[in-house]
């Protein structure tokens, strides 16, 4: 899904560039204004698809997602630093860069980033997509929590971050996510039956992401159980987990 962003919204979505510093701390009033938006918009989105998918009562999304919660949503700013595999100091640079593939953890994800990096798993092609950077919009993901609370009505996105071209990046690359998860304590049911709660989901998933060849091997948590019977991709696969 694509979500134009109002122009009076806070103008970070086209930001390439931030620092650890003095970006940061004149932003934090920025970011705590786009948190409250992004989550307004979010339980908007939540309401549409309840009514769309006729939940009544406690059963639709947006009772899941009380504030205040507590829950683990939360925003995240990424940076993807810029590589080139072939310079002379190739030994000193940052090595496999970006984001392995994965769903989301939660329930919707808001994403802002003016580069380009970002593909999805194509269910039509069975490839590895770009999505083209869209200018004054996000793009939002359907994550686990809320796949798996719609009983798999709702599909989650398969999703990485590569260089464009394959072993290099001539710039740092920034993303911007707002993550709407679950309250804590709330239960959903994944694809085997298994009850899961929002923040126990989300803790081993998290230990995937750290250690994916020990608690995971096929990729089945990684990606949301999206993945069982359609591993079998185009371009091969490449393993990439660093950002900064
Ligand atoms: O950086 C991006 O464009 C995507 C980041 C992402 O998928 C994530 O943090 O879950
Ligand atoms: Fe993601």
């Amino acid at each position: 899904m694509v979500w134009h962003l109002p122009p009076q919204w806070p103008a970070i979505a086209s930001r390439t560039h931030f620092c650890s510093g003095c970006c940061f701390s004149s932003s934090v009033l920025i970011f705590s204004v786009a948190i409250s938006r992004w989550r307004s918009a979010s339980m908007m989105i939540l309401s549409r698809l309840s009514s769309q998918l006729g939940l009544t009562g406690a059963s639709r999304f947006e009772a899941h997602h009380a504030d205040p919660g507590p829950s683990l949503s939360t925003l995240g700013l990424l940076r993807y630093p810029k590589h080139d595999k072939s310079a002379a100091d190739a030994t000193a640079a940052p090595r496999n860069v970006g984001h392995n593939k994965h769903t989301d953890v939660g329930s919707l994800t808001f994403l802002l980033a003016a580069q380009w990096g970002l593909q999805y798993l194509s269910l039509t092609t069975k490839r590895w997509e770009f999505i083209e950077p869209p200018a004054g919009h996000a793009v939002i993901n359907v994550g686990d929590s809320l796949r798996f609370l719609s009983g798999g009505k709702l599909a989650s996105v398969v999703h990485r971050v590569v260089p464009l071209r394959r072993q290099t990046q001539d710039e740092d690359r920034y993303s911007i996510a707002y993550f709407l998860r679950m309250n804590d304590g709330g239960v959903f049911h994944d694809t085997t039956g298994k009850a899961w709660t929002a923040n126990d989901w989300h803790d081993f998933k998290f230990g995937v992401f750290k250690n994916p060849s020990a608690l995971d091997a096929k990729g089945r948590f990684l990606t949301g159980m999206m993945m069982e019977e359609s591993d079998k991709l185009e371009g091969g696969e490449v393993q990439i987990a660093v950002t900064a």
